[in-house]
């Protein structure tokens, strides 16, 4: 088996602004193979309109985005083949079943019926979902909605998944399944995860952090490499000082 040396993602010196309002400077990161990448920021700090840019719903001409080393820009195709994402808002079609709207997304894949069988199958029984299958979503609570939008985003095997605020409005044990499963996934499947949130509480110790505040990277690292940025003792306080306001 040939190893592949490039980062899962790699933003270098992204920028991108609304009109005159700069929403991202010079952002640049990377998050390698197996990594879950956490996107602390607070509301309004550019989290969406990155995700934006990764999922080439805007173009920037400032900045580079590469995913498992295609470059978004120049080979879009084969890049966003690599990429699952689950989005802010729900996107499941209510009036369908699961099966109906996993199969939807896999045909757009261009996955046979039998190999879209097949992953369906796997990915909705790592989740608990696969005897629910043939229920149409409207049934499901919001939980059970975002565990299919997960099984959906990687159903296709990408290298990378994006979730953004996966968890907003969930009650505390859906939040904790989502929230265990998806670090689960990484140390497991080797993918790489990269989380939006402003939920400390969805942190883990192992995971790398990339502090997002106006549109810029305040501190990147380990867990323990951004609490030194941020000279505390908790991520919690960390947080605080390095998207606290400028007086
Ligand atoms: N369509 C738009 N037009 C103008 N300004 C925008 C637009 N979308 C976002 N912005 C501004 O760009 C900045 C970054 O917004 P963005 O939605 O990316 O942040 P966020 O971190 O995702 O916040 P939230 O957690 O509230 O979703 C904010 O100042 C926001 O007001």
């Amino acid at each position: 088996m040939t190893s592949n040396p490039s980062p899962a993602l790699s933003v270098t010196g992204l920028s991108y602004a609304y009109g005159k309002k700069k929403a991202l400077d010079r952002v640049s990161f990377a998050v390698a193979p197996g990594q879950c990448a956490i996107l602390l920021g607070p509301n309004g700090a550019g989290k969406t309109t990155l995700f934006s840019l990764i999922t080439r719903l805007y173009a920037s001409r400032e900045g580079r985005i590469e995913i498992a080393g295609y470059d978004v820009k120049k080979v879009p195709s084969r890049a966003l083949a690599q990429l699952g994402v689950v989005f802010q808002q729900p996107t499941l079609d209510l009036d369908l079943s699961v099966l109906q709207n996993l199969h939807y997304h896999a045909s757009l894949h261009g996955l046979s019926r039998r190999q879209a069988d097949a992953r369906i199958r796997e990915e909705l029984e790592r989740q608990g979902m696969y005897e629910r299958r043939k229920e149409k979503v409207r049934q499901l609570n919001g939980g059970h909605r975002r565990r299919v939008e997960i099984a959906r985003a990687l159903l296709h095997n990408p290298r990378l998944l994006l979730l953004d605020e996966p968890t907003v409005g969930l009650d505390v044990p859906s939040r904790k399944a989502i929230v265990d499963y998806v670090h689960r996934l990484c140390s497991d499947s080797g993918i790489a995860v990269l989380w939006a949130t402003h939920l400390i509480d969805e942190i883990y110790e192992d995971d790398r952090l990339i502090v997002l505040h106006r549109g810029a990277v305040q501190a990147e690292g380990s867990v323990s490499e951004v609490l030194k940025t941020a000279g505390v003792e908790t991520v919690g306080d960390a947080f605080h000082i390095l998207t606290r306001e400028a007086a």
